[in-house]
């Protein structure tokens, strides 16, 4: 693989970062990378696990010279990466995110961004319930989605460099614009962390009166909404305050849709409740069958994590 960009500033060094410095490293495509995040021991810890060349605890200091800058940080701390780089960045270089919402993102940092600088918001979809520099791995990105969401002013050539970067560490690209990705991400991902933190949370407060049997007798299913319900608050948080109008709206739906199935639950009314099944049924098998092509690699293939 050749060399795509001469300095690769990471901020942020978590989950995502470490994974993108994996890669990044193993298929040579960049000369330097360069690791800042807030906290010193974190930084210390990618330091020990070499997953830079140089590393620092400022955002401004790191940005300096690079000509790719990959924000990898929990989405509400997006304004405050976006005001300190501002200063240092040099002209021509991409700017882009990986964050969970876009709108969000942008507002909080396109105003921030210089003008002879390319701005390009985007979003792997790949990830783990685990956060930190020790939980990314190679390959993390490979056969997964990266959407982008170009802003107004997005310029093309930026866009295909950018999009020549997410192809080598093996994802496929897409462009939408933010509201419809925070929209379908509510749905898709959002929402589905929702609804397990809730479940894993209201079985816990039924522990006293089970007296432990949750956790004993806990079977597939629910053992399968405790990983979900296992990742980082602090991102998860974020996600919820700053894509809260798109998670509403599903919400609401989603109330409804449980009311309606309670209420065929109530009154026995088991040709509902069959139909309902039998539709998801057949969506689950259309998504197995396309995850055979390219199309739905996350599915009908082993979860990144069962590789270990
Ligand atoms: N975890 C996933 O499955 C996943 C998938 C796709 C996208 N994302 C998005 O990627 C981003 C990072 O998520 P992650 O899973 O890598 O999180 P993480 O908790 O593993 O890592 C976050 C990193 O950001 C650093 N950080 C926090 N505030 C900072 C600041 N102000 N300046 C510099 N560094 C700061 C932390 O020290 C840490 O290194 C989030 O926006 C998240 O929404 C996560
Ligand atoms: O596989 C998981 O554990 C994830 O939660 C990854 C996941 C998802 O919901 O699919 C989580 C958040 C992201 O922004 C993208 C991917």
């Amino acid at each position: 693989m050749s060399v795509l960009f001469d300095r690769i500033a990471l901020i942020g060094i978590g989950l995502i970062g470490s994974s993108l410095a994996h890669d990044i490293r193993r298929l040579g495509l960049t000369k330097e990378i360069v690791v800042a995040t807030r906290s010193a021991d974190t930084l210390k810890r990618a330091e020990e696990l070499g997953l830079g060349d140089r590393y620092t605890t400022s955002s401004a200091e790191a940005v300096k010279h690079a000509d790719l800058i990959i924000v990898s940080v929990p989405v509400g701390a997006s304004e405050s990466v976006a005001k300190e780089i501002a200063g240092n960045l040099q002209p021509g270089a991409i700017v882009t995110d990986v964050g969970s919402t876009k709108a969000s993102v942008i507002a909080q940092m396109q105003p921030h961004m210089p003008e002879n600088v390319h701005f390009i918001p985007g979003h792997p979809l790949a990830g783990t319930e685990k956060s930190g520099p020790d939980a990314g791995f190679p390959g993390l990105f490979e056969g997964r989605w990266c959407i982008f969401t170009p802003v107004a002013e997005t310029d093309e050539t930026a866009l295909k460099r950018l999009r020549g970067f997410w192809e080598a560490l093996g994802s496929k690209v897409d462009e939408m614009d933010a509201e419809h990705h925070d929209k379908v991400l509510a749905i898709v991902s959002h929402l589905p962390h929702i609804i397990a933190y809730n479940i894993v949370g209201t079985a816990d407060d039924l522990e006293t009166v089970t007296e432990s049997e949750v956790i004993k007798y806990s079977a597939s299913g629910f053992r399968d909404f405790t990983r979900l319900a296992a990742s980082d608050p602090t991102m998860w948080r974020d996600v919820c305050l700053h894509n809260r109008d798109a998670i509403l709206e599903m919400l609401a739906r989603f109330s409804e849709d449980l009311a309606y199935l309670q209420r065929a639950i109530r009154w026995g009314e088991g040709d509902k409740i069959f139909e309902l099944f039998t539709r998801t049924r057949a969506i689950r098998r259309s998504i197995v069958q396309a995850g055979q092509d390219v199309d739905a690699p996350d599915f009908g293939r082993p979860h990144p994590l069962d590789k270990k």
